[in-house]
């Protein structure tokens, strides 16, 4: 550019300007950027992490109850297994999960959410990655795991529980474990989609036999165990 092409400024001005608006910083467009920041981040601190399996359940859970220690010891058993232990890094089951992973010396991971009462990640997370938006969150969950335990819990747990359900009935995900602890928890759920849900046509049998149900740690260890050698096994050389 020459003579009256030329700008006023160059652009290491304007970007150095302090006298700009900051309307921007509220738009779709800019929050667009800040959502791919979300997934390279996440995609960069997780890329190398190795079999993994991420565990869920309510975040409300009390240190000392028994469904505490299940997220613990459910968590110690994945990392003999082999497995990294992912979780949502806050409090209750996620805490009772990193905690066995942690003390067991595995791997746990912690993948925050910004929520107007949270609190942080829990102090048994050694890799966190904290996120704005769910969505970005939730991709990470499935990314970088080979299976779901499932402990009891609420409207997050059955969210992220019926995510998995719904790529893998898709096929967006192939081959996915998912594993239920606590029967008497589950088992009217499984009952509904096996009788009204299926009755309705609005899913196949095949969908609810997807689901594992079991009643402690070791059994839910297990199950992932059998099912990713079978995953394995059938995979192409
Ligand atoms: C409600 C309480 C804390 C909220 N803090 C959370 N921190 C991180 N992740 C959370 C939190 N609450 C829900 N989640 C996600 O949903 C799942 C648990 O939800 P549920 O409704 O409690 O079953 C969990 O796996 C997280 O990914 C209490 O102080």
């Amino acid at each position: 550019m020459r003579g009256k092409y030329l700008p006023a400024t160059t652009t290491d001005q304007r970007l150095l300007d302090k006298d700009q608006d900051t309307d921007w910083v509220h738009t779709d467009p800019w929050r667009v950027m800040r959502i791919q920041a979300e997934f390279v981040e996440g995609f960069g601190t997780l890329a190398e992490l190795g079999p993994a399996i991420s565990v869920f359940g309510s975040a409300r859970l009390k240190h000392g109850s028994d469904l505490y220690a299940m997220g613990e010891e459910v968590a110690r058993l994945l990392v003999d297994a082999g497995y990294a232990v992912i979780t949502g890094g806050g409090p209750g089951a996620m805490e009772a999960a990193n905690k066995g992973a942690h003390e067991a010396g595995g791997t746990s991971v912690g993948l925050g959410i910004e929520l107007p009462f949270e609190s942080g990640l829990n102090d048994y997370v050694d890799l966190g990655v904290n996120f704005r938006y769910f969505f970005v969150r939730k991709t990470m969950f499935v990314k970088y795991a080979q299976g779901y335990v499932v402990l009891p819990g609420g409207f997050g747990t059955l969210d992220e529980l019926f995510e998995a359900l719904t790529l893998a009935q898709t096929q967006k995900v192939t081959s996915f474990p998912v594993v239920l602890i606590g029967r008497s928890f589950w088992e009217p759920m499984i009952e509904w989609l096996g009788t009204t849900v299926l009755e309705h046509g609005m899913i196949a049998a095949s969908d609810v036999a997807r689901l594992q149900v079991v009643d402690t740690a070791a059994e839910a260890v297990q199950a992932i165990v059998k099912e990713n050698a079978v995953i394995a096994a059938s995979r192409p050389e």
